[in-house]
């Protein structure tokens, strides 16, 4: 629940204090206060329908909250946008590109819209498609390429006016293993060099292997928190996720489903 008393962490990366949002008559996201170390590499996990992706847009700026407050590196995101909105670098899920661009197209909007010059977003791009390993591809239209190119062109676009805070909703999903561990790197020198790194992940494994710090989430509430090693005590994460979360289901129910040829 939301504790008015603590204030926001104004040193934290991200702060979020009683975010609260309603669809309807579904809560989706009842209370959450989180605090994000800055320097951390940030996993947020829960089951699907747990609240991630709200709670990680009322913190980013794309949806507003109904109850509650988020503090980036210590200015009210709803109070200060445009003080706030600079700091972050977002991949939202589902994200919706302009794909008539090509991938180069694309880098060189995301960097003029963020107000960098022409030669600094040339010299940024060409980084950025040589780390995701899509120079080839610079003058390919988005719209043909795979899931996987598509993340990671998303994920350029949101680091290239180098943000302090990255938040990345599911960043690794329909990414290939060599590209996934190619920008599991890049995270990780960006966060050993002082910046933050937020990702939403339903991989126990990776957010076990790469993140400083988890929040496990369900229901819309925080179940716990604190440094990984501290939330899964000894047990594999994935252990602890499913203690923590429950729901874990008897595989019957679906007799119709086994093959057998005496069906009638
Ligand atoms: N725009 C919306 N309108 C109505 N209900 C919504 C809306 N967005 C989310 N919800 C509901 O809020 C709850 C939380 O959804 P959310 O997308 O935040 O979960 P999540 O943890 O990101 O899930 P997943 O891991 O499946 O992506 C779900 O029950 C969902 O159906």
């Amino acid at each position: 629940m939301t504790h008015p008393a603590v204030p926001p962490d104004t040193t934290a990366a991200l702060s979020l204090r009683g975010l609260w949002k309603r669809f309807g008559q579904k809560i989706a996201v009842a209370g959450i206060d989180l605090d994000v170390p800055a320097g951390s590499f940030y996993g947020l996990v829960g089951p699907n329908g747990a609240g991630k992706t709200t709670a990680l847009s009322m913190a980013t700026g794309l949806l507003r909250p109904d109850f509650g407050t988020a503090h980036v590196l210590g200015v009210d995101l709803w109070a200060e946008p445009d003080r706030a909105k600079p700091l972050l670098g977002v991949l939202p899920d589902g994200l919706r590109l302009f794909d008539r661009l090509t991938g180069a197209q694309l880098l060189t909007y995301a960097g003029l819209l963020r107000g960098l010059d022409r030669d600094t977003v040339a010299r940024r791009s060409e980084d950025l498609l040589a780390a995701m390993d899509l120079t080839a591809d610079r003058d390919t239209l988005v719209v043909d390429y795979s899931a996987g190119m598509t993340k990671k062109i998303a994920l350029a676009g949101a680091m290239i006016h180098a943000p302090r805070v990255l938040v990345l909703d599911e960043p690794f999903e329909a990414v290939d293993p060599v590209s996934a561990a190619n920008i599991r790197d890049i995270l990780r020198r960006y966060a050993d060099d002082g910046g933050t790194v937020v990702v939403s992940s339903h991989v126990m494994d990776l957010v076990q292997r790469m993140c400083t710090h988890v929040a496990v989430i369900a229901g819309g509430h925080v179940l716990d928190t604190g440094t990984v090693d501290a939330v899964r005590g000894g047990q594999s994460l994935e252990d602890r996720f499913v203690d923590l979360v429950g729901g874990r289901k008897e595989s019957g129910g679906l007799e119709w489903l086994r093959t057998s040829s005496d069906s009638s």
